[in-house]
């Protein structure tokens, strides 16, 4: 053979080696996504078969056929525990079982939506059971909050952080030892990894019978496949072993079914009872906007939809990529006239808290930050969350977003999506376990106009589709779209790239799109830049085209390449189709509000727990919730009895006479509920700033609702 010949072959060879490399890469991505399918449709299968068989009895961790909604001895004790202690009139749906599987020594799983009523389930068993239980919770910051709250409840609860002095500490060894004194311990994970001296304590505690039961909160941190692993909560796996006999909650959020077996593994609780409520937030309403590729058009939008629908300064979220641009969303959003202001990692712990503090306490109504802000923040009233980016998986998506209407009231997610978010995006976390591919699940939901947002979770999640009840943008809206056949555009994009590449050179995905435009001025076609961004981002969620990265000194850089299947577009073996909205649905989400005002009794009432608040410490949702006020001003209770109703013994010997103080003035002036007041509390003219959304949509419901 001649060597020109053995070059020949040899290149021939190395082109279709690559060429099978590729096909075999496109094949274990396929298998991979059909496992994880496999394990959604056998767990949906499970759920399936488990609500037609309910009395089956299963081995192992898996939802409970014992009944576990009672009646047990604790019931009566438990109830009023609920109701006067707590201020909470019903159960919400689980909470009933999985403190009665707690009380009778079992380890519990549980997997319940943010917002959900995590805390009661052990915060309640722990007041009932005698000794000191122990939580675990990763923040200083949820920690103090859930501290504070119980504390203004008469709940004795401490906790032992890096903050904490001293002489508490001591007070706190002490409690440990005769297991009196406290009630909850709230600890990080870091003092059972890394306190001998703390172990050695709870060991005393344990051995005089006096650990009541250990909450893991938060445990997906235990997974590394969680959105959130955190090194020290791997060590909690010692808990279990040094006190097997103590009741263990594992308490999540999100977790899916590779996260629960992981956790249930570290933890050591594999009999433990699994109580899995719905994902499903029926009050948060989901929608994407189309996001404009000039910065100060986005902020605008933003600004324009906090004016329009929250003009009482009703709190919520801003999302941003980066630091800088927290900094700059948020001095934008000022100029605008929006309390607003923001929260990254690059502040020190002092800044951001008080920054926090000044959000939790309605002195600001926005706060822009990066991921950084995130597990810690329990404010139930968040009615809004917005993306000025995209996230980075839909799980940390569906984990951001939750963070609005945890009190169950109506509240609104948006997303504002453009193609060229991506590769920032993806820059980030390529390097991540499956990052591209989470990305890429996200990327999906943005990208669709006519899947249900709703049902996007469900499958995520392995759960079987419930309804929206049109409360997402895609189910609300039938907007104007269109499925176009661009195959024609994809094989033109396609061979852009194979010259770019041929060449050796490459290009990035703004690149490709100016140069399919100049294309085009050529050829007289006619393709927008946004959707010519769309095709690209098509094609590559169909592997066409793929990303590839690049180190610089100061970035990583994205580039487009071919993918495994473009030879199928070069050859017009597969067809590609864009989902194109002929006008954008600006009605969308103004339509998608129910414009119910926010009553003149609820809106004294808010004025007065902002008040109290600031009297006896504090924040406003502790003192009355949402929900409260919202029966309150329907009621209109004009005694302590009534008012205990509804409210419960303790929060009515406390606030009760200012709050029936309050009712007894609005009724006197005779006023129509409906009336709107302004600041002042006047009630002639009624002004566009008192407008407030108030419907209640309740995230779930046992039957004692
Ligand atoms: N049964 C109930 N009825 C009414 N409100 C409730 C009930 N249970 C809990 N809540 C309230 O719901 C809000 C959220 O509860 P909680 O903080 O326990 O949620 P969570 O499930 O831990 O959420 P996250 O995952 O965000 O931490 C709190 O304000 C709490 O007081
Ligand atoms: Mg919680």
């Amino acid at each position: 053979m001649e060597t020109e010949e053995i070059i020949q072959e040899l290149g021939n060879v190395e082109t279709e080696l690559r060429h099978v490399q590729d096909q075999i890469k496109v094949l274990l991505e396929r298998q991979e996504e059909l496992y994880d399918r496999q394990s959604e449709l056998k767990a949906v299968l499970e759920a399936c078969t488990a609500n037609e068989n309910p009395d089956k009895d299963e081995d192992g961790p898996h939802s409970s056929p014992e009944n576990w909604s009672g009646p047990f001895d604790w019931d009566s004790k438990a109830d009023h525990l609920k109701f006067h202690v707590f201020g909470i009139s019903a159960y919400r749906a689980n909470q009933r079982e999985i403190i009665n599987a707690v009380m009778s020594g079992r380890d519990v799983l549980v997997i319940m939506a943010a917002g959900g009523g995590k805390s009661l389930c052990y915060q309640l068993p722990a007041i009932l059971r005698d000794g000191i239980a122990l939580v675990v919770s990763p923040l200083i910051s949820l920690i103090q909050d859930q501290v504070m709250g119980l504390k203004a409840l008469d709940i004795p609860a401490s906790m032992l952080t890096s903050t904490t002095s001293k002489e508490e500490e001591k007070f706190i060894y002490k409690a440990l030892e005769k297991g009196e004194g406290v009630k909850i311990l709230y600890v990080t994970p870091e003092k059972i990894s890394k306190s001998k001296r703390f172990m050695s304590k709870l060991e005393k505690c344990h051995h005089g019978g006096h650990l009541s039961l250990i909450a893991i909160d938060e445990a997906h941190c235990c997974s590394q496949w969680g959105h959130d692993f955190r090194p020290d909560y791997k060590n909690l796996g010692i808990l279990k072993i040094q006190f097997p006999n103590v009741p263990m909650l594992a308490l999540t959020a999100t977790a899916t079914q590779k996260v629960q077996y992981d956790l249930m593994e570290m933890l050591h609780i594999p009999k433990c009872v699994k109580f899995v409520s719905t994902v499903n937030r029926p009050n948060l309403f989901y929608m994407v906007r189309e996001k404009s590729s000039v910065a100060k058009v986005v902020i605008n939008e933003i600004a324009e939809f906090i004016r329009e629908s929250y003009p009482n300064n009703e709190s919520g979220i801003v999302y941003c990529f980066s630091r800088k641009e927290c900094e700059q969303v948020a001095a934008e959003l000022r100029d605008r006239g929006i309390l607003a202001d923001y929260y990254h990692a690059d502040m020190d712990v002092n800044a951001r808290e008080k920054v926090h503090m000044r959000w939790s306490k309605n002195k600001l109504q926005v706060i822009v930050g990066t991921v950084a802000f995130g597990m810690g923040i329990n404010k139930p009233d968040v009615r809004f969350v917005i993306h000025h980016s995209l996230s980075k998986s839909m799980e940390t998506y569906y984990q951001e977003s939750g963070r609005a209407g945890r009190d169950g009231a109506a509240s609104e997610c948006v997303l504002f999506f453009r193609p060229a978010d991506v590769p920032r995006q993806s820059s980030m976390v390529f390097y991540e376990n499956s990052g591209l591919q989470n990305l890429y699940g996200i990327v999906r939901y943005c990208q669709s106009r006519r899947q249900c947002r709703r049902s996007a979770f469900f499958r995520h999640f392995s759960e079987p589709l419930q309804d929206c009840n049109g409360m997402c943008d895609n189910c609300a809206f039938s907007s104007d779209i269109t499925e176009v056949d661009v195959s024609g555009y994809a094989k033109i994009m396609v061979s852009l790239v194979q010259d770019v590449q041929e060449n050796d050179q490459r290009l990035t995905m703004l690149q490709l799109v100016d140069k399919m435009k100049n294309k085009h001025k050529e050829t007289g076609a006619d393709l927008k830049r946004e959707a010519i961004e769309q095709l690209v981002i098509q094609l590559i969620l169909e592997s066409v085209l793929k990303e590839e990265f690049q180190h610089t000194a100061y970035a990583t850089n994205a580039y487009v390449k071919l993918g495994p299947l473009a030879k199928h577009v070069l050859q017009e073996r597969k067809t590609v189709k864009l989902e194109i909205s002929n006008k954008q649905n600006k009605a969308g989400y103004k339509s998608a509000k129910r414009s119910l005002t926010l009553s003149g009794l609820e809106f004294k009432l808010d004025k007065l727990r902002k008040e109290l608040s600031s009297n006896h410490g504090g924040l406003p949702h502790s003192i009355l919730s949402a929900q409260q006020m919202s029966i309150i001003s329907a009621q209109k209770p004009n005694s302590a009895e009534e008012l205990e109703k509804i409210i419960g013994k303790l929060k009515t010997e406390r606030y009760g006479s200012r709050i029936l103080e309050e009712i007894k003035k609005f009724v006197d002036t005779d006023e129509p509920d409906d009336n709107m007041l302004n600041d002042e509390g006047s009630t002639k003219k009624p002004r566009k700033r008192q407008k407030i959304k108030k419907d209640f949509v309740v995230i779930e419901s046992s039957e004692d609702e």
